[in-house]
This record gives structure tokens, sequence and C-alpha cells, in this order.
């Protein structure tokens, strides 16, 4: 018998663009997700009847405190963990109101290319290359690092 193909994981993730200076908001993933500890940009699962935009602002709401203006889809990018086959669907967001809260006890970061934050979740590594290419920067890829509870192979 075949295998069924792996189902997606719709993900809505914003690129944070601090406008004064270009700078890119990463926060860590918080304890009890897999790959707690690792940077990425906030996002998180778009529920069942919401469009990206909608997904983005209820999860930086729930997770940063803040909301956002807009936001339109820039890059979709997939990623196989073993976790889940993600599709990620990226938004530039560059407009938002409130103040900062970490409200699940993440760390925040706003960050210059190359990053100085480590290690980053791999799914995020195209778009640091494509937000590299933008500023004409060389893109040097994050080191790739197994979370710690990854079965050991
Ligand atoms: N937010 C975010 N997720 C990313 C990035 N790169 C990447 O591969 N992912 C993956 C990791 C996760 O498998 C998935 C996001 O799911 P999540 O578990 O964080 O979402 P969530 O906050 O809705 O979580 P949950 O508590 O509802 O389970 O997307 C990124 O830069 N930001």
């Amino acid at each position: 018998m075949s295998e069924q193909p792996r189902k997606h994981t719709e993900v809505a993730v914003g690129v944070l663009i601090r406008l004064s200076d270009g700078a890119l908001l990463l926060s860590t993933r918080p304890e009890g997700k897999a790959y707690a500890g690792f940077w990425e940009f906030p996002g998180g699962k778009i529920e069942a009847g919401e469009t990206v935009e909608q997904a983005l602002r209820r999860e930086l709401q729930e997770e940063l405190g803040i909301t956002i203006d807009g936001a339109e889809v820039w890059k979709v990018t997939e990623h196989d963990y073993p976790h889940a086959l993600v599709r990620l669907h990226w938004c530039k967001v560059t407009a938002w109101s409130g103040e900062f809260e970490m409200r699940e006890g993440q760390r925040m970061a706003w960050q210059q290319l190359p990053l100085d934050v480590a290690p980053v979740l791999p799914g995020a590594f195209p778009v640091l290359q494509w937000l590299s290419q933008e500023r004409g920067l060389p893109f040097v890829a994050p080191p790739v690092v197994a979370p710690a509870d990854a079965p050991a192979s």
C-alpha cells in the first residue's frame, strides 16, 4: 500500500522591518514547542477559515502584543521537518501599533544582516538569503543545528 502524502501545515510569518534602520525582528521559540529556543521570525499556524493576514494579525497580537496595519504575502516557501511539513507564507510588515510585550516568555532582538543570534530555524534560511540579496549583502548561512531533543540518528 502506498503511503499518504504528508499534509502541509500552513504558517503565516511576519518579517517586521524597522523603518529607521531596516532592522529585522527575530524572536525565540517558546519552551514546549518543537525547536524551543531557536530564533525565528514571529508568526504561527493559519487556522481554518483565516487568511494569511488575519492569521498573522492574530499571532502577533497573541505573541508580541502588537497590531499590524496590514500584510501582503511576499514569498511562499516550504520546509520538511521531522515534526511537520510546513508551508510558510512570508509577509513584510512595516507598520504596526502597540508596545512589544513578549507574552510567551520569548526573547526578541532587532537584527541587521548577517544575524548575530543563533541558532535560527532552518525554514527561515531562504528568506534570509532573499533579504540579503535585496540589500546587496553576501548571504552567510547560519550553522545548521539540530534541536536538543532531536532523536539521535
Ligand atoms: N513563526 C515561524 N515559524 C517558522 C519559521 N521558520 C519555520 O520553519 N517555521 C515553522 C516552525 C513550525 O513548524 C511552524 C510554525 O508553527 P508554530 O508551532 O510556531 O505555530 P503556532 O504558534 O501556531 O503554534 P501552536 O502553539 O498553535 O502549536 O513553522 C519562522 O521563521 N517563523
